[in-house]
């Protein structure tokens, strides 16, 4: 590969001091060119596509943003030379690497073996601490930005993307970047920190042991669901790196270590990295780990490798011959480790391992599990047990036996005291109170003020006004219900009957019901079909483009709203999920899963 591509017409051939002599590349934030300071020292120039307005805080912003980075020293960094804010096209000056982007070089010869992926995982680390160090973000960490120096990789475009942010101009989550490396709370929007760095060091070393993107190549909202809920496969890695990885890679930004906690677990005394690394990379990033000066930068030269290759950066290499100019640790060339061995990517080149397609074997949450003030609906027989009060239920009433005042007994002479049966010989044949006398037709009303000429009348008189009562409230409440749960529609008069509970899908949902959902937050979509059958307790619900069908499982419901636990195989995550009639004759769908809101999604389904 040629040092840099000729200029186009168009191009400038100097910014500032610095004299502009090829071009390196082009990304989404602007060209990268290669260019000489005063004193021909070679460096990288990314003219950025913006246009900075005239508002002077604005430029402050943007300045301040490369104040931090430019104290970024390491030899795992390319580092921060100089930022130009003044003049019409703002630039960002940063030293030279001499060598291919991981994302190239992975591009064109596969994925990379354990030997390159530890020290990608070290030298990397040793960046994002040093970065953090000064008090900086990366916050575009990727494989595009890890460039792969005769000497081990460097970290370039620091602080590039807070900069940008910094004037707004490229908004954390939108959905025109590539988000393959962004990390869930860059997504959602909240709580963006440092550890978003640490989550990209994660899915960027996935990329150079797979040689695919982490979470998928599907559109980016298909990506953006990924990152959200699923845990990608890391079963390339050796074992050492993949529980370091696999932490790295929490969903909850408080979950994942810092780069200096990468650090000190890479290089533990104990485990076997440390030896197999330089000495200088090993003692910076050690210095990092605790929070001490790190030595001055040191070459990274591995302890046994073999002669350095010469000083070009390696071109992409047929597969029949060696590569004579490929970085001794990333290219074709072999890695040799501490001890001499091979510990490398061995020549010929190891064909790509024939790797399945990225997996995302576990959903992020376990499913969901029912408010515990949930009522769980067992079986319709035990859902059937009459209620004499209709819901919603009012507050508990007192059993009759806790009662300080004593209950009036329905039959004269039976009260629980004499006093009490001489008030009853005058009052009684009253409801008890708890009854309610709603429903009791007049005339009973009227039966139940005789005074009884006896005792004998008045026990006739009380089993017939019982039994007309029970029979009352078994017609005006419980039929009505019955036949709710049963599917059925409400008499009329009944009242108000969506708000009545339900043990199994009523009538109004039955069919297949199709629509979008959205997560707003996050601009992501995806459509859903669910399909009910009334009597039952479970629905089918069908996420076509992820190719997942689950079933939801009614936990609680009414004949408006339905509220049903998901449980569904990756690649989709478990939830609970409410349905709700509308007005408009459509379905509100909303899953969601407990103490995390911005991952929600909901949309609205129409039969058909
Ligand atoms: N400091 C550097 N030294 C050598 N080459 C560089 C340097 N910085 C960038 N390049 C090269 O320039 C090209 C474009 O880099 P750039 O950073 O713009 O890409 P990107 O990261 O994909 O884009 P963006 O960061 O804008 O999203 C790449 O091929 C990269 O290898």
């Amino acid at each position: 590969m040629a040092e840099a591509l000729p200029l186009q017409p168009g191009d400038p051939r100097g910014l500032g001091e610095y004299e502009i002599t090829g071009r390196l590349g082009v990304g989404e934030h602007g060209a990268v060119f290669l260019g000489r300071d005063r004193s021909g020292r070679k460096v990288a120039i990314k003219l950025l596509h913006l246009r900075l307005s005239g508002e002077p805080a604005a430029r402050d912003r943007f300045a301040g943003s490369f104040a931090a980075a430019r104290k970024v020293s390491g030899f795992c960094v390319a580092g921060i030379l100089d930022a130009d804010v003044e003049g019409g096209r703002p630039y960002v000056v940063s030293e030279w690497v001499d060598g291919p982007s991981l994302l190239q070089l992975v591009a064109e010869e596969g994925p990379r073996g354990d030997a390159v992926a530890e020290r990608l995982a070290v030298g990397t680390a040793v960046a994002l601490a040093a970065i953090h160090r000064a008090g900086a973000v990366h916050h575009d960490f990727k494989p595009a930005n890890v460039l792969l120096g005769r000497d081990g990789p460097r970290v370039s475009d620091v602080a590039v993307t807070p900069a940008l942010d910094a004037v707004d101009a490229a908004p954390n989550g939108r959905v025109s970047d590539d988000p393959s490396y962004k990390a869930p709370e860059q997504l959602s929007g909240i709580d963006i920190g440092p550890a978003a760095d640490v989550f990209a060091w994660g899915a960027t070393l996935l990329y150079a042991v797979t040689a695919r993107p982490p979470f998928g190549d599907d559109a980016p909202t298909e990506v953006m669901q990924r990152i959200m809920y699923d845990d990608p496969d890391l079963s390339a890695f050796p074992e050492y790196l993949r529980g370091i990885v696999a932490e790295a890679l929490a969903k909850d930004p408080a979950g994942r270590p810092t780069p200096a906690g990468l650090l000190e677990r890479l290089l533990d005394e104990s485990g076997p990295l440390a030896e197999r690394m330089p000495e200088g990379l090993v003692a910076e990033g050690r210095a990092l780990a605790r929070g001490t000066t790190p030595p001055q930068p040191q070459p990274q030269t591995a302890p046994a490798a073999p002669a350095a290759p010469p000083a070009a950066p390696p071109p992409p290499q047929p597969p029949e011959r060696p590569s004579s100019t490929a970085p001794a640790s990333f290219g074709q060339g072999a890695q040799t480790g501490g001890d001499g061995s091979s510990s490398g990517d061995p020549w010929p080149p190891e064909e790509p391992a024939e790797l399945t397609r990225v997996d995302f074997p576990l959903p992020l949450q376990s499913a969901a599990v029912p408010p515990a003030n949930a009522p769980v609906h067992e079986d319709a027989a035990t859902q059937a047990i009459p209620s004499v009060h209709p819901r919603p239920q009012p507050p508990a009433q007192a059993d009759p036996a806790d009662r300080t005042e004593p209950t009036p007994h329905l039959i004269p002479g039976m009260g629980a005291s004499r006093d009490e049966d001489e008030r009853n010989s005058t009052a009684v044949l009253s409801l008890p109170p708890e009854e309610p006398r709603r429903g009791v037709p007049g005339a009973l009303d009227r039966l139940t003020r005789l005074r009884p000429g006896n005792h004998l009348l008045g026990v006739a008189l009380s089993l017939t006004i019982g039994v007309l009562v029970g029979v009352a409230i078994i017609a005006l409440v419980l039929l009505p219900q019955w036949r709710d749960d049963a599917g059925g529609s409400p008499g009329p008069g009944a009242a108000p009957p969506d708000d009545r509970p339900v043990s199994a899908v009523p009538d109004g949902f039955s069919g297949t019901w199709k629509g979008t959902a959205v997560n707003p937050s996050r601009g992501a979509s995806f459509p859903i079909e669910v399909t009910f059958t009334a009597g039952e307790k479970t629905a089918k619900a069908v996420y076509p483009r992820s190719h997942c069908t689950g079933t939801l499982t009614l936990t609680e419901g009414t004949n408006r709203q339905l509220t049903m636990a998901l449980a569904i195989p990756k690649p989709c995550t478990n939830g609970t999920v409410q349905v709700s009639r509308q007005p408009d004759g459509t379905l509100q769908y909303a899953w969601s899963t407990p103490g995390q809101p911005q991952l929600g999604y909901q949309g609205k389904l129409t039969r058909g």
